[in-house]
């Protein structure tokens, strides 16, 4: 053996040398990534402030030349009635748009929720001059999440690796809202890579609840949120594979919808986990109230949209059962037997349930079957069947925001030592075993074709 090695023996003081080296340029590589990647989350942020201060100059523009004392009676009509306003010319586009960019960038300014500002809202209110027909959604400032392209906009899901290049081409759901005379006019922020339930990323820090500035308003969808419930939009699309739409809904006392799946195009829209299939996001409306929801899925499922992504089911609107009075049979649960209920929730159920009722409909307790099996082996294993692969890959050459930590670094164990920890912590801690298994996804691919078949037939 000794034959076999080189003459030359390395002196400890230079292995030493040689060790201390090295992990010092372990050190300053690292560092210097850190700092790359911080540079550019300060140039995100630069980028934002402009924009900010863009918008405030043009708010102050407008001002100036119509000054108006009827802002807080705008900012309270509700949807309908300012479409309605809007749709006679007794409002004029321009001036509701003013309107709310002005309330928006005070509500941002307190809770951080919008992330960009549009300034081709500007563009868009010529354009919709210049339309044949008023669409539904004349005039209408609307606001949307983070990873909804829109042309000449980042969408970042609140990650680095999503830096540096701005969307080419409308998302299909904004080329829609336009087509209705809607007028885009910021992006809201959100939790970094849309899977928290927070609202907060190291790009553009954390937004708050504008009900209580000590509280979250809840994730992904929270700019949204906050944005509406702070009163600077009146219609927002969020979206939601886990809650994202119906949270933010809930912690900021607004109406949201989370559509069937496939009910609403998302080309051009980004995610952190692409091709994950066996639970279906959605993209969806969040407002003050459920007319305001209605309205938009009227607008939006419309023959544009069914043209520009024919995998979406050409299904309109259906006014018919939305207007009816015909009594209803409907189903309700207080507690679903997985996730305990706040007492608010229980008692809105209960509420809800009485107003139903004294309405003429017939109201059916049931309970959610087989519920442990649907939400740890159909749900949560369906959403991680990669073994949360393509969402850990997603934050290479990135920063962890705190508020995420414990969640990533759950989700970056390998798989043998989830499904050890699994045994291990089943008789003390028998959900977060579940949950660890159901980490590791699923296996295979033959494995994951029978997950889907179970999704399909329960
Ligand atoms: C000690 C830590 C234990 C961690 C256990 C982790 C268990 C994880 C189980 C479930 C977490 C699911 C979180 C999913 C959040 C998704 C929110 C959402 O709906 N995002 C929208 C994504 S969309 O693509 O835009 O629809």
């Amino acid at each position: 053996m000794r034959q076999l090695l080189p003459e030359t023996e390395l002196a400890p003081a230079a292995a030493l040398a040689l060790l201390c080296g090295s992990a010092a340029a372990v050190v300053v590589w690292k560092w210097l990534s850190k700092r790359h990647i911080q540079k550019k989350m300060e140039e995100a942020r630069r980028t934002r402030d402009e924009g900010v201060k863009k918008m405030a100059k043009a708010v102050q523009q407008f001002r100036e030349q119509v000054p108006s004392d009827k802002t807080d009676a705008i900012l309270s009509l509700p949807l309908l009635e300012l479409a309605g306003r809007l749709q006679e010319g007794s409002l004029s586009p321009r001036t509701v748009l003013y309107t709310y960019i002005q309330k928006a960038l005070e509500v941002t300014q307190q809770t951080n929720c919008v992330q960009y500002f549009i300034p081709e809202c500007e563009e868009q209110l010529q354009e919709i001059q210049q339309q044949r027909e008023k669409g539904l959604l004349y005039g209408i400032p609307v606001s949307i999440k983070d990873h909804i392209g829109h042309e000449g906009h980042l969408s970042t899901c609140g990650l680095v690796k999503f830096l540096g290049t701005p969307e080419q081409e409308d998302s299909v759901l904004v080329k829609v809202l336009k087509r209705q005379g809607a007028i885009p006019f910021a992006k809201t922020n959100v939790p970094q890579s849309l899977f928290n339930y927070d609202c907060s990323n190291l790009i553009f820090g954390q937004t708050l609840n504008p009900l209580n500035h000590q509280k979250t308003p809840g994730g992904s969808s929270g700019g949204e949120g906050a944005l509406i419930a702070g009163g600077g939009s009146l219609l927002g699309i969020g979206s939601d594979v886990a809650g994202s739409i119906r949270l933010p809904s809930s912690f900021c006392g607004l109406c949201g919808l989370k559509p069937t799946g496939f009910r609403i195009s998302k080309l051009g829209v980004i995610s952190p986990i692409a091709g994950m299939s066996s639970v279906i996001g959605m993209l969806g409306p969040i407002a003050r109230d459920v007319d305001s929801l209605a309205l938009c899925m009227k607008a939006l499922l419309c023959e544009e949209m069914f043209r520009l992504d024919p995998t979406v089911p050409p299904i309109p609107f259906d006014e018919e059962v939305y207007t009816s009075s015909k009594p209803l049979r409907i189903g309700y649960y207080e507690e679903d037997g997985y996730f305990q209920p706040s007492p608010s929730m229980k008692r809105a159920v209960q509420q809800t349930r009485k107003l139903l009722q004294e309405a003429g409909h017939t109201i059916v307790p049931f309970a959610p079957p087989k519920i442990d099996y649907m939400v740890d082996e159909l749900f949560t294993r369906g959403i991680f069947s990669d073994g949360a692969a393509h969402l850990v890959d997603s934050f290479k050459g990135d920063i962890v925001d705190p508020n995420l930590k414990s969640q990533f670094n759950t989700y970056r164990l390998p798989a043998l030592l989830k499904r050890i920890l699994a045994i291990i912590l089943k008789p003390i801690y028998p959900r977060i075993a579940r949950d660890l298994s159901a980490l590791c996804g699923v296996g295979s691919a033959k494995n994951l074709w029978d997950q889907h078949v179970a999704v399909a037939v329960g």
